[in-house]
């Protein structure tokens, strides 16, 4: 008999980080529905608190009181972004267009991810921007009068996409930038929401005449899609099992994973596809899936799983063949190096891996037998959750090093998990 069970899993936190940015700069009030309050997202929260901008949190909404672009204050304090690379990327945006002077850090491995992707391009708009030797946070800006730009980036992050965005909204000059690969579209998705011209052709996206930001708007956060994918994971290995997984967020620059799927043989359905507010959702159904085919991920797809190449590397385990991910330098500039992460993680459970420089290899095999071991997380959420997947679809016993730094995106996995699994 199959199981079935149902679960909306955390709400999207690329989209909760823009929701609260943005409004705050807006004129009016913003209402964001179903927000994610996770410690990345609350980071984000505080910041803007800091700098003056009122909002009311209150259980699975925050009501924020847009200060209009140049309304935000100079933060008393140091603005504290603990383990989140899009509050620290998309702030300095901001930040660079403001009169003042702010200096932000983050913990031990957030400060040691590479911050010259953004400084180089807002300096280049004219702000002033300094760093530890390296590019490396804590960063100090000064910002001001900007002037134009048209960046063209040397890899595919949305982070950067969004920094210089959100810079260009403080000049009326030409601002451009433009992308080796597509990476997801949520901001501009969310300025246009604000009313801010957008304007994009193919690789490329401009900033168009209009650049006021108008709030009195109410956003609906849905289902973060790399939250679902622990899920999606877990329903395809775990026999006589199916799941339903509720208001994902399905935009397809962050849909990657289904493409994956596809190749590997994944039993899964969208059902009720619709639009909410300015971005795709539905309801995702994920079934036992037995026979399961070896995969490859390499150039433009990368960005569109980037997060998922962790739990995704748990399904290869159980592929009957070799899965290949390549391409994927990024990897090793996360929260943690997850090239390296994974690969260890794997091993320590008697799977074959090969690690190369841009990616991996998992020698998969259906019923593969998982050993007992411990697993180092780094601190890094996504290999914790990963492996916490693997420790429940095998009959292992996995330690997990530590499951604190899960907090960062999705706080009541573990209740989920035990949910799931019951
Ligand atoms: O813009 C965003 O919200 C994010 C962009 C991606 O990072 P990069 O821009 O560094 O690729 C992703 O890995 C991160 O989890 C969230
Ligand atoms: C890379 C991630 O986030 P961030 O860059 O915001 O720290 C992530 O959530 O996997």
């Amino acid at each position: 008999m199959v199981r079935k069970k149902s679960l909306r899993v955390a709400s999207d936190k690329s989209i909760s980080h823009r929701s609260v940015m943005i409004a705050s700069i807006a004129k009016g009030k913003t209402v964001a529905k179903n927000i994610l309050f996770s410690d990345d997202t609350l980071r984000t929260v505080k910041a803007m608190q800091l700098m003056g901008v009122r909002i009311n949190i209150d259980s699975h909404q925050v009501e924020i009181d847009g200060v209009s672009k140049f309304g935000l204050k100079e933060p008393f304090d140091v603005l504290d972004l603990g383990n989140s690379g899009t509050s620290m990327r998309l702030l300095s945006g901001v930040l660079a267009g403001q009169n003042f002077l702010s200096i932000l850090t983050g913990d031990n491995s957030l400060k040691r991810r590479p911050m010259g992707r953004i400084i180089q391009p807002l300096k280049s708009m004219g702000a002033e921007i300094l760093s530890r030797e390296g590019n490396l946070a804590p960063l100090a800006i000064k910002g001001g009068k900007l002037s134009g730009i048209s960046h063209k980036m040397k890899i595919a992050s949305a982070q950067v996409k969004s920094a210089v965005l959100l810079a260009g909204l403080y000049t009326q000059d030409d601002v451009e930038v433009v992308e080796p690969y597509k990476s997801r579209n949520h901001t501009e998705n969310m300025l246009k929401a604000f009313g801010v011209d957008i304007i994009e052709n193919g690789l490329s996206v401009r900033l168009g005449k209009n650049r006021e930001l108008n709030g009195d708007l109410e956003i609906e956060v849905p289902a973060d899609i790399s939250s679902a994918a622990f899920f999606m994971v877990f329903a395809a290995l775990k026999k006589d099992f199916e799941i339903t997984l509720k208001d994902v967020g399905l935009n397809e620059t962050r849909s990657g994973i289904l493409d994956i799927f596809n190749e590997a043989g994944v039993n899964y359905e969208i059902k009720n596809r619709r639009v909410s507010g300015f971005e795709e959702i539905g309801d995702i159904v994920v079934s036992y899936s037995p026979k399961l085919k070896p995969f490859e991920i390499s150039g433009e797809i990368l960005p569109l799983l980037i997060d998922e190449i962790p739990i995704l590397s748990i399904l290869a385990v159980y592929c009957d063949g070799v899965s290949v991910v390549k391409d994927a330098h990024e990897l090793r500039k996360k929260e943690s190096d997850r090239i390296k992460s994974i690969c260890e993680g794997l091993k320590r459970v008697g799977v074959e891996v090969e690690e190369f420089k841009d990616g991996f290899k998992v020698y998969g095999k259906p019923s593969h037998p998982i050993k007992n071991a411990l697993i180092e997380t780094h601190n890094d959420h996504r290999i914790a959750m990963s492996f916490l997947v693997l420790s429940a679809v095998s009959s292992s016993n996995l330690k997990i090093s530590e499951t604190q730094s899960i907090l960062t995106s999705y706080p009541n996995f573990l209740d989920h998990l035990s949910y799931v699994n019951g």
